[in-house]
């Protein structure tokens, strides 16, 4: 089967792990016999140098064009002092919106070799399960106005953070389904003690339950919510939650697995092409060390198989591998303090590409 795939390796990390996922990409081809063409887009901090813009129309095409797209991280420092419209973050913003990514997924899978490299004790992790699914085209990331005003001590700051029932209600709804399909409970994360929006999202969650008289739902505030995914994240099945806490409840629930280099995503629309990316950033700290961990991107990958070409085989295949791979004892710098056992980026995709040929082999 041929399948276009749009690829958008942005700044800092994003080109090396995007080559990762290219070269494991190819092979899973091989092995089942499926045509994945590649065509690359600039955004970010690499389009504004090219083009002065973030999101240039040719890269819109491209993804619209494509049956997936799959992105690095965009960001960094050198274009840290540019206007907020101006900024590379902006582009990937602007791709969310334009593309109608409203339901961004980001599962927390724990892996049993990984249990050393989490902070966190080995029985507060073992059996965690959970997926966030986090609203990506609202709420204070995007709502207007958005300003600078006045000057002095007088100057003023503003954001804004607005949701209509309908966004709610369709991200919800998606946080119900999921908790169908997983047999599982939904806890939905708001801050309604203090804000309106919050508010509004508690009465729609309320009234789509209605919908779904079997699954087991609660709400939670967002400051409590940071606290339990560390004191007891086995208590989590789907979360549902707005844009920006989710934003930050990810990154915190990344360290459950071990690392921030771990945790994928998936963002999907009603019927467009989704967009796969790894949770992280740019990561300019190591950027072009070649030592950035691939596995949230290629598990970024194995989503893409999943939601956007439903090759399931291959998907888990793929995770099976990095499976295989961790429990042989390989690690990114990231998920060891043992110099001795540390592999690059390549070196760690080697040793998937290794174990998806022994599995075309024993298959
Ligand atoms: N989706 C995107 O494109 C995102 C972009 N950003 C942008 O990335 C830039 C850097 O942001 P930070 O706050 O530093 O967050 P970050 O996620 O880039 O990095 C945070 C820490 O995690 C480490 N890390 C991240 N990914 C890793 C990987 N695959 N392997 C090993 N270590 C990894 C980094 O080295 C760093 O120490 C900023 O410009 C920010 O706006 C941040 C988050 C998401
Ligand atoms: C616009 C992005 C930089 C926001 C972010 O951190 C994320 O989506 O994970
Ligand atoms: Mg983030």
């Amino acid at each position: 089967m041929k399948k276009r795939i749009a690829i958008l390796p942005g700044d800092g990390i994003g080109p090396e792990v995007c080559e990762a996922a290219t070269t494991v990409l190819n092979e899973i081809g091989t092995m089942f016999q499926h045509q994945f063409e590649f065509v690359y887009g600039d955004l970010g901090g690499i389009a504004i140098d090219k083009t002065g813009n973030p999101l240039p129309k040719e890269t819109l095409t491209i993804c619209k064009n494509s049956d997936a797209v799959l992105l690095g991280a965009v960001g960094g420092p050198k274009w840290d002092t540019l206007p907020g419209e101006q900024r590379p973050e902006k582009g990937l913003l602007g791709l969310r919106k334009e593309l109608g990514l409203f339901a961004n997924l980001r599962p927390v899978t724990i892996y049993d070799a990984l249990a050393d490299s989490s902070p966190l004790k080995d029985e507060v992790i073992q059996g965690v399960d959970l997926v966030i699914v986090r609203e990506l085209t609202g709420g204070l990331y995007f709502g207007e106005p958005r300003e600078r005003r006045g000057e002095g001590k007088e100057e003023l700051a503003v954001d804004t953070l607005v949701y209509s029932r309908k966004e709610i209600e369709r991200i919800v709804r998606k946080g119900f389904e999921f908790a169908e399909i997983r047999g599982g409970t939904l806890t939905s994360v708001d801050k309604a003690n203090v804000l309106e929006s919050s508010r509004l999202w508690r009465e729609v969650v309320d009234e789509v339950a209605k919908e779904y008289p079997n699954i087991s739902y609660s709400h939670m505030l967002v400051d409590n919510a940071a606290m339990q995914l560390v004191r007891n994240p086995r208590q989590f099945d789907v979360i549902v939650t707005e844009n920006m806490f989710g934003d930050i409840l990810s990154d915190e629930a990344s360290m459950i697995t071990g690392s921030l280099g771990m945790l994928p995503s998936a963002s999907l629309s009603e019927d467009g092409p989704g967009l796969f990316e790894p949770i992280h950033g740019s990561a300019p700290d190591i950027a072009g060390k070649g030592i950035a961990n691939p596995l949230a991107t290629l598990s970024s990958v194995a989503m893409m198989l999943t939601y956007a070409f439903s090759m399931t085989e291959e998907a888990d295949v793929l995770s099976a591998a990095i499976n295989d791979v961790l429990e042989a004892g390989h690690r990114t710098a990231d998920l060891t303090s043992d110099e001795r056992a540390v592999l690059s980026t390549t070196e760690m995709t080697n040793q998937v590409i290794q174990a998806l040929t022994k599995k075309a082999v024993n298959s």
